[in-house]
């Protein structure tokens, strides 16, 4: 068995178009939704492009959020601050988002699915835990999240 390079979240689902694409979709499902237009009403036109953008620096792709967009960990952070979010509201996300994936066709492999809704767990449950509070609990230079295919590995292997 040789060295085998191991392609990242980003480059599995087909890269940044394909999160453009999940998140515009996604927030056009929430405008549509009682329990989540009321939340984001609000949100700016460049919103869905900008959530596409962070997680695809997440998942190892280009930094796009962090370079072209001048967001930060904690910029993204401050967007939740004092929005009360709920389980309720969170689930209503989760939801909407992999329905999203599923119907843009996201890969549906178990292993990425795996880590993409490990990641959405994770990251939703720290931002309804950060719309609690007012005041900011990551520091202005604090790096990024990294996620990766964590326990299962990946179908990449091929064998
Ligand atoms: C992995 C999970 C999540 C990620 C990566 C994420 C990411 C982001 C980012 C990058 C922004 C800033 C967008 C911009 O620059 O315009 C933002 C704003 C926001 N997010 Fe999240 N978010 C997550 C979960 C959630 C959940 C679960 C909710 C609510 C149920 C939520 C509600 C909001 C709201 C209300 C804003 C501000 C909207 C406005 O500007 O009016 N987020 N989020």
């Amino acid at each position: 068995m040789g060295e085998r390079t191991i392609p990242t979240l980003h480059e599995w689902l087909g890269g940044t178009d394909r999160l453009e694409q999940l998140t515009t979709l996604f927030y056009r499902k929430v405008l549509q939704d009682d329990l989540l237009e009321p939340v984001f009403r609000h949100m700016s036109p460049e919103h869905a492009r900008h959530v596409a953008h962070f997680i695809g620096e997440v998942f190892g792709g280009p930094k796009q959020y962090t370079e072209t967009d001048g967001g930060s960990h904690a910029r993204m952070v401050a967007h939740h601050l004092g929005k009360h979010l709920d389980e309720a509201k969170r689930r209503r996300w989760m939801s909407l988002l992999l329905e999203s994936a599923d119907e843009i066709g996201l890969p549906d492999d178990p292993e990425f699915q795996s880590a993409l809704l490990g990641y959405l767990e994770w990251g939703s449950r720290i931002a309804v835990l950060n719309s609690t509070t007012v005041s900011n609990p990551i520091q202005p230079d604090a790096p990024m999240p990294i996620w990766g295919w964590g326990e299962t590995g990946g179908p990449y292997t091929g064998d």
